[in-house]
């Protein structure tokens, strides 16, 4: 089985090639491929498969050729992943497997149809709507962190640090507590305190997070999208950029005056190889 690893800001992934649906992918064997001691190493795994030719993406073969059958480092699906989805289009790009057209070019995920449109060394990707819909807390230790509960296609908690509690500080060793009424499928929890300002966006801020499925990450895309869409109406905001400082670098989430969320940043394939 061949593979290529690549990664956006640090959230790394083991690429599958598998245009015709034929590979046997089960959890375990996803769990022992992201293994960072016995496998090849990452926080998840995507599958590279025709839409037409998987049964969840069929209905969007039409609008899009290609299906991001992402999988987390337990071996559990997920919706979406906006790191992810960068680093497949960068896939199939330097594969020769697809060309962005006028408008981009469309992937299809279980949360729907994603475009991106490609700019050298970063991608940007229009992303769906985060809806920001209910209050609620993690808990690290005896520490609980109020926090807004926000829909990308996938769950995210976004928890403003306050009283002069520091992202460094905390331990994302183990998952967060949080409400399974408010996310019975489980969440991805991001801290988040203010940075200085800087030039070209709108606000700044820094984050860490704990990804449902795979522990803490260096980057998580929509993470910081959720993060950014709160930053924005924590700002007073309806359009505009933020700059989101990950431990494994710098995404920016934009809401432009069309409506539109874009989420952009680096994506880098760095080696292919043979699973034995
Ligand atoms: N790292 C991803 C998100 C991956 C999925 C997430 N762990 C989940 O289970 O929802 C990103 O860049 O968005």
């Amino acid at each position: 089985m061949r593979f290529t690893k690549g990664h956006g800001t640090g959230n790394d992934f083991v690429i599958l090639p598998d245009p015709d649906g034929e590979l046997e992918l089960t959890a375990e064997r996803v769990a022992a491929l992201c293994d960072r001691h016995r496998g090849i190493g990452g926080d998840g795994v995507l599958r590279v498969v025709r839409s037409a030719k998987h049964p969840e993406a069929a209905g969007q073969a039409g609008e899009a050729e290609w299906f991001m059958d992402y999988w987390n480092s337990d071996g559990s699906f997920a919706e979406m992943c906006g790191n992810g989805v960068r680093v497949f289009v960068r896939y199939l790009m330097s594969n020769d497997l697809a060309t962005p057209g006028p408008a981009g070019l469309p992937v299809a995920t279980r949360a729907g149809i994603m475009v991106a449109q490609v700019n050298d060394g970063s991608i940007r990707v229009r992303m769906t709507t985060p809806r920001v819909y209910a209050g609620s807390t993690a808990t690290i230790g005896a520490l609980t962190v109020p926090g807004v509960a926000v829909d990308c296609g996938n769950p995210h908690l976004v928890c403003n640090l306050h009283d002069g509690v520091r992202l460094a500080v905390l331990d994302l060793t183990r998952p967060p507590g949080h409400d399974p009424a408010v996310f019975p499928g489980g969440v991805n929890v991001e801290f988040v305190e203010p940075a200085e300002p800087v030039d070209g966006v709108d606000g700044h801020v820094r984050m860490r997070v704990h990804e449902r499925g795979s522990g803490e990450t260096l980057s998580c895309g929509t993470g910081a999208l959720a993060v950014g869409a709160v930053a924005l109406r924590d700002a007073g905001l309806t359009t505009g950029s933020i700059a989101v400082d990950l431990p494994g670098g710098r995404l920016i989430v934009t809401h432009d005056d069309d409506g539109v969320w874009w989420l952009e940043g680096p994506a880098v394939l760095v080696a292919t190889g043979e699973v034995l």
